[in-house]
């Protein structure tokens, strides 16, 4: 490589370089941490452990630096949702909707979020998992259980996805890609 293309790169990456961050919340069990792994390598265990309080992780996908924080969902780390949230690009909640029993204490977990004043306007994406289950939900089903549609004074987007067998896993890359631009 010339001297002009190396210097020509370094600008492009000093220019298109993004930055982002962003909270995974969603009750215990749902595949908060199975997704980042998912998103960062593509690996998938059976054997996860719960998150206690809060995991970091780094993930580069092209130009964009995605900083994910990966939240505790059992009932004792929920209050430190909003704080993991504030600021952030884009707030992501997973759903475990092969679990129908737990989705009217997801949808009111959700609600409580996004009732506290220092999350206005941050968009939300609503994923929900373990599709490969015969028992999961449809996309129409989880949107009309979570109430969604009465959600309007943010922007909200709901995909299904399946950490185990990698669905929709390269649909929600490109969503947080096109969410970079808002990065603090
Ligand atoms: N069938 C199926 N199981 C999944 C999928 N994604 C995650 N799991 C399983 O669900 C369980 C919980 O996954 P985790 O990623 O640890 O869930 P979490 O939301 O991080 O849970 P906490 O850290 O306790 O909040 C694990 O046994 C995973 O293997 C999926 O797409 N399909
Ligand atoms: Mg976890």
């Amino acid at each position: 490589m010339g001297i002009w293309d190396s210097l020509l790169n370094w600008l492009r990456s000093l220019f298109f370089k993004q930055e982002m961050e962003l909270s995974l919340v969603g009750l215990q069990n749902a595949g908060k941490t199975s997704l980042v792994n998912s998103i960062a390598t593509g690996g998938y265990s059976e054997d996860m452990i719960p998150t206690v309080g809060f995991n970091m992780r780094k993930v580069t996908k092209g130009n964009v630096t995605i900083k994910l924080w990966d939240l505790g969902g059992q009932r004792r780390f929920r209050t430190m949702w909003e704080r993991y949230c504030r600021g952030v690009s884009a707030i992501v909640y997973v759903v475990d909707a092969a679990d129908r029993d737990s989705v009217p204490i997801t949808r009111s977990e959700l609600t409580e979020l996004l009732t506290k004043p220092s999350l206005n306007g941050i968009p939300l994406l609503v994923l929900g998992n373990k599709i490969d289950k015969s028992e999961a939900l449809s996309k129409q089903a989880l949107v009309d259980q979570l109430g969604l549609e009465s959600l309007t004074d943010r922007e909200v987007c709901c995909y299904m996805i399946s950490c185990k067998d990698s669905v929709n896993i390269d649909v929600v890359i490109d969503w947080l890609i096109k969410h970079s631009k808002t990065a603090k």
